[in-house]
């Protein structure tokens, strides 16, 4: 579904040359879910804009339901649904059931399924009381569960997301976890979410991919991040030793865990 292969992205700045994300490789199968972790600056978001299509790479290959992303954007479109928690896709000024007949337009989706499609996502996502008031009046949680089915009214069977959580209360986040691991179960759609909330992470993910200076520093199960560091069972510990550790010697890669997860890179 999605192949990745030493993928690199510079940005240039008066000057200064960031390496954003650099000879990164991974491969993600039809109906995986998959967390992606990684301290502020380390090129989650750079990853994800290349993925979408929203950025070129500089270097490196990728392919996305066997597309190039930058190159094939509108047919793209069709495969994936992408979420951005900082930033919403909805028309501000309109009412959300308004926006979502925008994208009904825009992905040409026909009138009946869309009906069966919404009705079906407002009974899972419970937005039915707020279809009529316009998205700048929306709290966060209200947005991001219109963001969410905003992104799935086409049936994607691929789900990217960029801090779904972000901000979220405990309840407004449970929900959010539960919609996602039921379209993940039942549904099979293949779902990729960066996060720093490690408990999207445990609660969600099979597999997660640490990623540290652009690089990815690890990929595995949560136990195999967990083994990274011997006798240290709280995940948090675990990520807080890993980041720690990236500042002190940022050219370090992390260690090696003590009993092998399905693959590490360093
Ligand atoms: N458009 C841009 N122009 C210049 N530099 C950029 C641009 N976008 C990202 N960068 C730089 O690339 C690096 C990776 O940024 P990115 O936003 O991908 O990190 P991130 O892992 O998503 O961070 P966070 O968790 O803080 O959101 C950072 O050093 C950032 O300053």
């Amino acid at each position: 579904m999605i192949e990745v292969d030493r993928l690199g992205r510079t940005f240039k700045v008066r000057g200064t040359v960031t390496h954003a994300v650099q000879d990164l490789s991974f491969g993600i199968e039809a109906g995986e879910f998959v967390g992606c972790l990684g301290p502020n600056g380390a090129g989650k978001s750079t990853t994800i804009k290349m993925l979408t299509g929203i950025l070129a790479p500089t270097s490196g290959r990728l392919r996305v339901a066997g597309l190039d992303p930058s190159r094939r954007r509108t047919a793209l479109a069709r495969e994936i649904g992408v979420v951005f928690g900082q930033r919403t896709t909805l028309w501000w000024d309109l009412p959300l059931k308004d926006s979502f007949e925008l994208v009904r337009l825009l992905y040409k989706v026909d009138r009946g399924v869309f009906r069966r499609r919404l009705d079906e996502l407002c009974a899972l996502l419970d937005i039915g009381d707020f279809l009529t008031t316009p998205v700048r009046q929306l709290s966060l949680g209200q947005r991001m569960q219109g963001d969410i089915t905003a992104a799935l009214l086409h049936d994607p069977p691929i789900l990217i997301l960029d801090e779904p959580t972000i901000g979220l209360d405990v309840v407004s986040k449970a929900g959010v976890r539960d919609f996602l691991r039921r379209l993940n179960a039942e549904n099979g759609t293949t779902i990729l979410l960066t996060t720093h909330d490690l408990g999207d992470i445990e609660r969600l993910c099979r597999r997660v991919m640490l990623i540290d200076h652009g690089r990815l520093a690890f990929d595995g199960t949560v136990a195999g991040l967990r083994a990274i560091v011997p006798g240290e069972d709280s995940i948090e510990e675990v990520v807080t030793h890993l980041y720690l550790s990236s500042r002190r010697s940022p050219r370090t890669p992390p260690p090696r865990p003590a009993q092998d997860p399905p693959s590490v890179t360093a």
